[in-house]
């Protein structure tokens, strides 16, 4: 969908990106994560040409971006940021209309796009619709944010620190909702973000940067259990990396199915596996029924099902 070959970008002679190759893939969430002033944004920024690179050649859906006209680039590209970049004096339908009204759509589709994006994002039309974003809490600012930026069917959504300015709950929240409009749409997704939790929980293909290169990229396990050297190791933090692994699989990949044990507390099957541990340990209990959707019950999960968790037992046994 995108691909950058040996491009290259420096401000006032400085480089700032250098001989960057890389490849989002079609459908897929790509999330870019590196130290600060790495270059993560200058990579975004240049997809949309709010920054034009130096050298190299940056293509989108095989076609060179230099030689597409930048408003229809940038009409075929969603763009969220962290500070939600709403217009104070539109409402909210106004702010999400605005792709579709620049593409001249017609006002009845337009409309019926704005309600169907709210729906999606939890926000109920008729109660938000005719609102100003002053009226909208951060979380509800951003979720508009969103909408705006997929209003008119992009090909790719650009998400530049989307939810660095939420609290934990709701950035929680809003990532649930990124992964739940990614397997309703399967849009391919390009994620800028300093949460290495937020990266391994959203990610596809992970990509870490560092002074303007890529130090390593992969799957977030690939990543997790091959860290390709001591800044990888340091980024994805040493002392927990066996939890974040848990975090990238669900109970319902390690449960034993059909098995039920009496007095034992009841867990769901898509919660995350260090979500378990820590019920394990909270209830000091070594087993945990499981139910899956209408609570209906499908097998157990044990603490010892936990260690035996290939991932973990290889790096274990690389003495880490
Ligand atoms: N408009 C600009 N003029 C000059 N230098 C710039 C400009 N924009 C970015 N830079 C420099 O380019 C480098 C990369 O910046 P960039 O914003 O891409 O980093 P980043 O990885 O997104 O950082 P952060 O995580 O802190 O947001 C930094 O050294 C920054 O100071």
């Amino acid at each position: 969908m995108i691909e950058f070959q040996n491009v290259s970008k420096s401000y006032h002679g400085k480089a700032v990106i250098e001989n960057l190759s890389l490849h989002l893939e079609k459908g897929k969430i790509t999330v870019i994560i590196g130290s600060s002033g790495s270059g993560k944004s200058t990579t975004l920024k240049m997809i949309n040409r709010l920054e034009e690179h130096n050298a190299g050649k940056i293509l989108f859906a095989g076609e060179e971006i230099a030689s597409i006209p930048v408003e229809q680039l940038r009409c075929r590209m969603g763009y969220a940021i962290q500070s939600n970049g709403l217009f104070p004096h539109w409402s909210v339908a106004e702010n999400i209309a605005c792709v579709p009204n620049l593409l001249k759509w017609d006002k009845q589709k337009i409309a019926r796009r704005v309600d169907e994006l709210l729906e999606v994002l939890d926000l109920s039309p008729e109660q938000y619709r005719d609102r100003m974003p002053h009226q909208l809490s951060g979380g509800q600012q951003q979720r508009v944010g969103v909408a705006r930026a997929m209003a008119a069917d992009p090909e790719i959504l650009l998400m530049d620190e989307p939810f660095g300015a939420l609290d934990p709950v709701t950035r929680a929240s809003m990532q649930k909702e990124v992964r739940r409009i990614h397997r309703l749409y399967g849009k391919t997704i390009l994620v800028i973000t300093h949460d290495i939790d937020e990266a391994l929980y959203l990610a596809d293909h992970l990509i870490l940067m560092d002074k303007g290169a890529i130090v390593q990229q992969g799957a977030p396990m690939e990543i997790l259990t091959q860290p390709a050297n001591d800044f990888v190791r340091d980024f994805i933090g040493r002392s927990d990396i066996g939890l974040k692994m848990l975090s990238l699989q669900t109970v319902e990949s390690h449960m034993v199915p059909g098995e039920y044990r009496a007095g034992c507390g009841v867990i769901s099957s898509d919660i995350a596996l260090n979500e378990a541990l820590s019920r394990f340990i909270s209830e000091q209990s070594d087993v945990l029924n499981v139910t899956g959707a209408d609570d209906v019950h499908l097998g157990l999960v044990t603490f010892s099902g936990l260690l035996k968790i290939p991932a973990l037992q290889s790096q274990m046994g690389r003495g880490a």
